[in-house]
């Protein structure tokens, strides 16, 4: 079997890691050179594939068909040398203007330095100065979004560009490819139609408790929440403010961040305690590479991407994490999540080099999440110290579903827009004049936010997201968000933690810790990597080829059912209106105090009026 990758690929992801984990000029210019090479190794295999072209599609064996299928698919590397190089320092410039990116501080504006990893998200998570809030927000999108909005308008044209000479119309076509479907947007667009009822009802009760605290001339009764007060930089998880919206306080809290620190947690100990897990389903152990290479903390004193990930080093023995892991029960999460992805690039090492990604890329992002569920339930926590009691009764129980639904419900909205968004703009339906407006067209419409201050196309807000700024694709984690929830109770019915029939063990309270009937099956599907389309590894685990909304909304259905109930005591409208212009299509340039002022001469401009 070919255990080894490409020498090449070994190569560019050493040096992208380089780079990734010690932004220097010098570690950019290896990267840079390392990419080239490997674009010129992937064209020459592909040119020995191409004089196949209208042979192997007719090959009996389906595996081997399906192999010249990937690699007829050049990518980038299409691109003539000088477009590609332009491409590459184009995505790299931006991923490092937002890794690099420091504001000033709110009440010290001396004090310039604040990054957002730790210092942002902690603010974010810890502040409930509107002042305070409005401002870390705002800055932040000075420094990324409105600095990268020109690198973007090359990028497109780059991209299209590549996606053409591999025969499709545009990149978000290309995008799309690994989901081998043409029914793919359309199912995805059920599925949201699906959960929407579930994520308004989340919205009215957040709003109505947001309001409580910040007063109704902050968060009104019936219009969009303001963005900057839902604890993350980018309203998509809002468990951070799962203390000002907790329905039943005085409850043991789920947020076992405090027992975390007074228990001297560390870095080390949350990744030892991920592998345990991983380790009790029969899953395998991480390598002794990965404990001598992985970052796990953020090093002092210089620059690096801090955004955490995963890497395969296409050699079938190196992979590691790079993470700035504070010691926070959401980055436990996020530990698991980032060892999921070392899981399944240890399933498949061993498959030929075009099989050694996900069934699609949703897959990738479900594995280590699926493990989460079992791993946030009260009684996992309880099993290993992080919660003192284990209180079984159903106020605990709405109590624990609504920290779920703050990271998982709420995420949906923001998870399908982010590529609706970019979809559009690929394809030019959304014009380079009106991206600013059009992204929050969708922010405004899909999750009932607003910004803080009015914004305009002097901005680019899209730029203030990793992914974006990264130009990594972003539906994966929309289907990972639906599928881990399939994933989850089909583990559960192996491990025995689950039965439809038995109320006494509903799906939100299964923790499969130690079932290795659960572990194997897992382990079968990730061993499949892509050599079978994803329809066959997704019934091969849950005995259905589709993605099915049902699941998620049967783990929530006794919060969906509580929040309904309450939303009409308290006759909250659900839903959200306004008549506030969010974005106006003018170039407003702030003027130096601060204050913006439309170029109409003060009159707010005409723009997008959002309806
Ligand atoms: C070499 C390389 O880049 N490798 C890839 C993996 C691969 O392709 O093999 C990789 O490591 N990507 C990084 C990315 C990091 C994270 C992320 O960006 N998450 C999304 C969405 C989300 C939010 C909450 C949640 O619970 C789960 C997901 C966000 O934060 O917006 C940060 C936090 C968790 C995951 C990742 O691991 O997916
Ligand atoms: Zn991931």
């Amino acid at each position: 079997m070919d255990v080894r990758g490409s020498q090449e690929c070994t190569e560019v992801s050493m040096a992208s890691w380089n780079y990734a984990s010690d932004i220097t000029e010098k570690h950019r210019k290896v990267k840079a050179a390392a990419q080239l090479k490997y674009a010129a190794w992937q064209k020459e295999a592909w040119e020995s594939v191409r004089k196949w072209s209208g042979k192997w599609e007719t090959l009996s064996d389906p595996f081997l068909r399906r192999q010249f299928k990937f690699m007829s698919i050049l990518g980038t590397a299409a691109l003539p040398k000088q477009d590609l190089e332009k491409y590459n320092n184009l995505v790299t410039e931006m991923s490092t203007l937002y890794s690099t990116a420091k504001i000033c501080e709110y009440k010290n504006p001396k004090n310039c330095k604040l990054e957002l990893e730790p210092d942002l998200t902690r603010i974010l998570r810890s502040s409930r100065d509107y002042g305070e809030l409005e401002h870390v927000r705002k800055m932040w999108r000075h420094q990324t979004g409105r600095r990268i909005r020109d690198h973007y308008k090359l990028f497109v044209k780059l991209a299209n560009k590549a996606a053409k000479l591999n025969g499709f119309d545009n990149m978000g076509d290309m995008w799309l490819y690994p989901y081998e479907s043409d029914v793919f947007r359309s199912d995805l667009a059920e599925l949201w139609k699906q959960l929407m009822p579930l994520y308004q009802q989340l919205h009215a009760y957040v709003r109505r408790k947001l309001r409580e605290n910040y007063g109704e001339e902050h968060v009104s009764r019936r219009g969009p929440i303001p963005a900057h007060l839902l604890g993350n930089m980018w309203a998509q998880n809002w468990g951070e403010v799962y203390d000002l919206v907790i329905p039943y306080p005085g409850k043991v809290s789920v947020d076992v961040t405090p027992q975390m620190v007074a228990q001297g947690y560390t870095p080390e100990r949350m990744f030892e305690l991920s592998e345990a897990f991983f380790v009790s389903l029969n899953l395998t152990r991480m390598p002794e590479e990965f404990w001598q290479h992985s970052i796990i903390e953020k090093p002092q004193g210089r620059d690096l991407v801090c955004h955490a990930s995963a890497w395969d080093f296409c050699n079938g023995k190196d992979f590691r994490i790079k993470q700035c892991t504070d010691v926070t029960m959401n980055d436990l999460i996020t530990v698991h999540h980032e060892m999921g992805h070392i899981e399944y690039f240890l399933k498949y090492k061993d498959l030929p080099e075009v099989f050694r990604s996900g069934a699609n890329p949703g897959f990738h992002e479900a594995v280590g999440d699926v493990l989460a569920l079992s791993v946030a339930t009260p009684k996992h926590l309880h099993e290993i110290g992080l919660l003192e009691e284990v209180q079984d009764d159903p106020e605990a129980d709405i109590n624990f579903l609504l920290s779920m639904a703050l990271d998982k419900i709420t995420f949906l909205p923001f998870g399908y827009l982010m590529d609706l968004w970019r979809w559009d703009v690929f394809s030019g339906k959304t014009s380079e004049q009106d991206w600013n407006c059009a992204w929050w067209d969708l922010r405004y419409k899909l999750q009932g936010i607003k910004p803080p201050v009015q914004r305009s196309e002097y901005d680019f807000d899209p730029g203030a997201k990793y992914h974006i700024a990264g130009n990594v694709p972003y539906i994966r984690y929309f289907v990972s968000f639906v599928i881990q929830f399939q994933f989850h109770k089909a583990l559960c019915m192996k491990a025995g933690e689950y039965d439809p029939l038995d109320p006494s063990k509903p799906l939100h309270k299964c923790d499969i810790y130690k079932s290795t009937e659960a572990g194997n099956a897992l382990g079968d599907m990730l061993q499949m990597g892509s050599s079978k389309e994803w329809p066959e590894a997704m019934a091969a685990l849950t005995g259905t080829r589709r993605m099915d909304a049902s699941v998620i909304r049967e783990y929530f259905k006794p919060l969906e059912l509580w929040l309904t109930d309450n939303n009409e005591q308290h006759r909250e409208s659900i839903g959200w209106e306004t008549d506030e212009v969010l974005c106006t299509s003018e170039e407003v340039r702030e003027k130096p105090e601060g204050k913006s002022t439309s170029t109409a001469g003060g009159a707010p401009a005409s723009g997008t009026l959002l309806l």
